[in-house]
């Protein structure tokens, strides 16, 4: 359509700029790449050096650039940038938001996230028929999600077979009234079994309290967690046993990176050809500095500052997550969280100087400039 005659493939993520060599990608060689899982470019943590990154665009002569990933990608490419423009180089940076987790703002979704719920349903299955085979089964399953609880949430409202969906915005507790014993307890009197999901990364100040926790970080700057699957299914199970009173049998299920590495499904094919067709057209237009997107449903051209100032969360105040509640029946967790809120907050007013105020009642208004960038040309 735009008469482009060399495409070319960065391998391994950020650092293949100027560690590895390019590959050539032609229309033959990716014609069926969507039918595989995982990359054929390969990907990378950490290695993001700028300025290096920049100096081989320089010196290969790319006029283009699309880089696919999540939200930490997004930063590269923002940096990346920057730096082009700091250069006044002819460079369009785009970005393609690929990342299961969909915690990257703004868009309805990332790329590769329906996919990952979609095969969660398996492992969600799986946990509901061993559950249901045995008398007050309990079936575990963790699904990933580091920061954001968007694949547990959906994978949860998708089955209807979960009775406990846990994520790291909504804050649990074990012991006590409206704790999740208490939840398991009243749900295999009722039912005989349940299911339970939980996300990589919900309940880690638990799980830091009981296991020594040790604060290390992947290669790209990522916190590692502890295994918040075992280790919930050991409290369970401990608690159960000490009790004495209600004999449980808990299967947990941790289909990993099984949810990652599948091929794409159709929903996600036909996304992944409009972001790519549309952030062709962008570059092709004249534009730079902003992730291709979907938002209410239309193709967007986001600037990167909007895509890289903060996560996308799951909001527990909004109806996604009522609508959840209503479908497993758990207990909201808020109870006891906001007897504790008000208790530090009190506790705050109590040691402020007289004729402070604790609570900053000013209101930040935020400038929003939705401009995207001309390429310096
Ligand atoms: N703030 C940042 N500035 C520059 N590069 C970054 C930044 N954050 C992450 N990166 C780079 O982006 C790449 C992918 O980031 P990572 O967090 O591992 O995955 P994801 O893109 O899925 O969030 C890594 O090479 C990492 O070094
Ligand atoms: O072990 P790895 O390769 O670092 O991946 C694990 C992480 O990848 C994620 O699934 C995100 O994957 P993507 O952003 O690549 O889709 C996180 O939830 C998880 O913590």
């Amino acid at each position: 359509m735009y008469g482009v005659k060399k495409v070319l493939g960065i391998n391994g993520g950020y650092r293949g700029f100027y560690a590895r060599n390019t590959i050539t990608l032609t229309p033959k060689s990716v014609n069926d790449i969507h039918k595989r899982g995982g990359t054929v470019l390969g990907t990378s943590r950490g290695g993001h050096d700028t300025k290096k990154i920049v100096d081989s665009i320089q010196d290969r002569g790319i006029n283009q650039v699309y880089i696919i990933g999540g939200d930490g990608t997004q930063k590269g490419a923002s940096a990346i940038f920057e730096e082009v423009r700091k250069r006044g180089l002819k460079v369009s940076v785009v970005g393609i938001p690929k990342t299961i987790d969909n915690d990257i703002p703004v868009i309805d979704k990332s790329f590769g996230f329906d996919t990952a719920v979609e095969e969660a349903q398996r492992a969600i299955n799986a946990a509901h028929v061993e559950a249901e085979s045995v008398e007050n089964g309990i079936g575990v399953v963790k699904l990933m999600g580091r920061n954001s609880g968007f694949i547990a949430m959906y994978a949860t409202l998708a089955s209807r077979d979960v009775d406990c969906c846990l994520i790291p915005e909504s804050p649990f507790y074990l012991e006590g009234p409206g704790g999740l014993y208490e939840y398991i307890e009243k749900r295999l009197k009722e039912n005989g079994h349940m299911v339970i999901v939980i996300a990589e990364g919900a309940g880690q100040e638990l799980v830091s309290e009981s296991v020594q926790s040790m604060s290390k970080q992947d290669a790209s700057g990522n916190k590692l967690f502890q295994d918040v699957g075992l280790w919930i299914s050991q409290k369970i199970r401990d608690h159960f046993a000490a009790q004495k009173t209600l004999p449980i049998t808990l299967k947990y299920i941790d289909p990993t990176y099984m949810i990652r590495a599948i091929p794409s499904n159709a929903s996600d094919n036909v996304y992944c050809t409009l972001l790519a067709q549309s952030a062709v057209h962008g570059a092709m237009a004249g534009y730079t500095g902003y992730t291709s997107g979907l938002v209410n449903g239309r193709q967007t051209y986001i600037p990167f500052y909007r895509i890289t100032e903060r996560q996308n969360h799951v909001v527990i105040t909004d109806r996604m997550w009522a609508r959840l509640l209503s479908s497993t029946n758990q207990p909201s967790f808020l109870d006891a969280k906001g007897d504790n809120e008000e208790k530090e907050e009190e506790e705050a007013l109590n040691q402020l100087p007289d004729g402070h105020c604790a609570k900053d009642t000013s209101l930040a208004s935020k400038e929003i400039n939705s401009s995207i960038y001309p390429t310096a040309c």
